[in-house]
Formats: structure tokens, C-alpha cells, sequence
């Protein structure tokens, strides 16, 4: 394959950050007088960054219809979500086995690693830090970096560019079908973790070029197939 650089995805690819997640989504539904729900039902709403959980939370189901909600109201609730999950963040967040020790033997190989997450870029920083990941990546985006986010290519493909690699030589790894499509999108071959959050889906059924149930497994086969 002779791939250079190697694009990872965040929450539920490299940590589990849906504890601290639901915790905040329930804090921001419990100040603003709602009804909280349980974290297996949070799960299925991650994905596509901070503002859709927080309007998927409001309604209480993963289909926001247009005009559903008014600016304000999710504004509010925003703001509310973000000052209960900048405290929260970090409480219950964990990497997920093998991803340390993958991700450093992965750079050792020689690979560029970057990161294209969803997540506002607000809360990245801290979380990195706490892993001690904040030289691991040469690259970072969050969701609100750029216009567009995941599924569109266009993260992956400014990461491709600011890095001086072509889509070609990337691989973009991801638990959701927002990586999967804008992998595709931006012409990448894809890796799939399926023990992520993918509304509750089998990651197989994007098509992938492969998926690995663990990410240890994820790192041993790009080792031996990208001689
Ligand atoms: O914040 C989200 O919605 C998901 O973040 P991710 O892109 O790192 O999975
Ligand atoms: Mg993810």
C-alpha cells in the first residue's frame, strides 16, 4: 500500500468518551427542567458533533426535523452543554486497550498520524493532554475548525494538504459512518473499529476496506500489509 499518513477519529475510535458525554448531556437536560436519559440511548446520538447531540437530546430522538427547533433554544442549551462538559470532560473518558501502545509502535513505523474529530476543537487540547497524546499528531481538527466537518472530505482533505501528502497515501480510521463516508468522499482507502459509536449499526455495512474488532488487531495489519 505505502501509505504515509494514517487520519484517526476520536470519540469511540481512540477513546470512550460517552460517559462523560451522557453525563453532560444529562446535566444540560436537567438544568433546563428536561427529562435525562439513559447512556445507552445517548450512544446512538454521537456523531456528529456537539450541537446535533445537544438538539438530538431535546427532542429525545436521533431525527431533528428542520424547524423542530429555534436558534435560541439551541443556542441556549448549547452554551449550557459546553459549560457541564468542559467541567465533566476527562471524569470517566478512557482509551480505549492497546490504543497507547498502538498509536506510539504506529509512529515509530514512520507513519504521520493526524486527527479529524467531530468534537468541537475547544475540548481536544485537555483531553489529548490528559493521554499525554499532545505530540502524537501532526495535525488536528475538530468539528467547528472548518465549515464543513465528517462525512464530508473536506477535513480529511486539508489534512492531506497542509501535511504535503495525497489522499492516496492516507488512510482514515473511524468508528462511524461519518468517517467511513468522508474517507470515501475524499478518496481514501478506510479502516472500521466496530466497537464504536455508529448509531447502533454495524460498521461493516459502509463498506470499509476492512474492519477490526479491536485496535490492536487494527495495528497489526496495517504493520503487515503496508510493507
Ligand atoms: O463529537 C462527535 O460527534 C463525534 O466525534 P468523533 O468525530 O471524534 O467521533
Ligand atoms: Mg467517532
Amino acid at each position: 500500500m505505502d501509505k504515509q499518513l494514517l487520519i484517526f477519529d476520536f470519540d469511540g475510535t481512540l477513546i470512550d468518551s460517552v460517559p462523560d458525554l451522557a453525563d453532560a448531556v444529562n446535566a444540560m437536560l436537567s438544568t433546563l427542567g428536561k427529562d435525562t436519559y439513559p447512556i445507552d440511548t445517548i450512544r446512538n446520538w454521537v456523531g456528529n458533533g456537539s450541537r446535533m447531540l445537544v438538539a438530538r437530546a431535546l427532542v429525545g430522538k436521533i431525527e431533528v426535523l428542520e424547524d423542530e427547533l429555534n436558534t435560541d433554544t439551541l443556542d441556549h442549551a448549547e452554551a449550557v452543554f459546553f459549560t457541564a462538559y468542559k467541567d465533566i470532560s476527562g471524569s470517566k473518558t478512557v482509551a480505549y486497550p492497546d490504543v497507547d501502545d498502538g498509536l506510539k509502535q504506529l509512529r515509530a513505523a514512520g507513519y504521520t498520524l493526524a486527527l479529524v474529530t467531530n468534537k468541537p476543537i475547544g475540548f481536544v487540547p485537555k483531553i489529548l493532554q490528559s493521554f499525554g497524546w499532545q505530540e502524537l499528531f501532526s495535525a488536528v481538527l475538530g468539528g467547528d475548525s472548518l465549515p464543513q466537518k465528517k462525512p464530508d472530505a473536506a477535513p480529511l482533505l486539508h489534512v492531506c494538504q497542509t501535511l504535503g501528502v495525497t489522499p492516496a497515501q492516507a488512510i482514515m480510521i473511524g468508528d462511524s459512518r461519518n468517517d467511513i463516508l468522508a474517507g470515501q468522499n475524499a478518496g481514501m482507502d478506510t479502516l472500521g473499529l466496530s466497537y464504536g459509536y455508529n448509531y447502533g449499526q454495524d460498521i461493516r455495512k459502509l463498506n470499509p476496506t476492512h474492519a477490526f474488532d479491536d485496535f490492536a488487531a487494527l495495528v497489526q495489519w496495517i504493520l503487515q500489509n503496508d510493507a
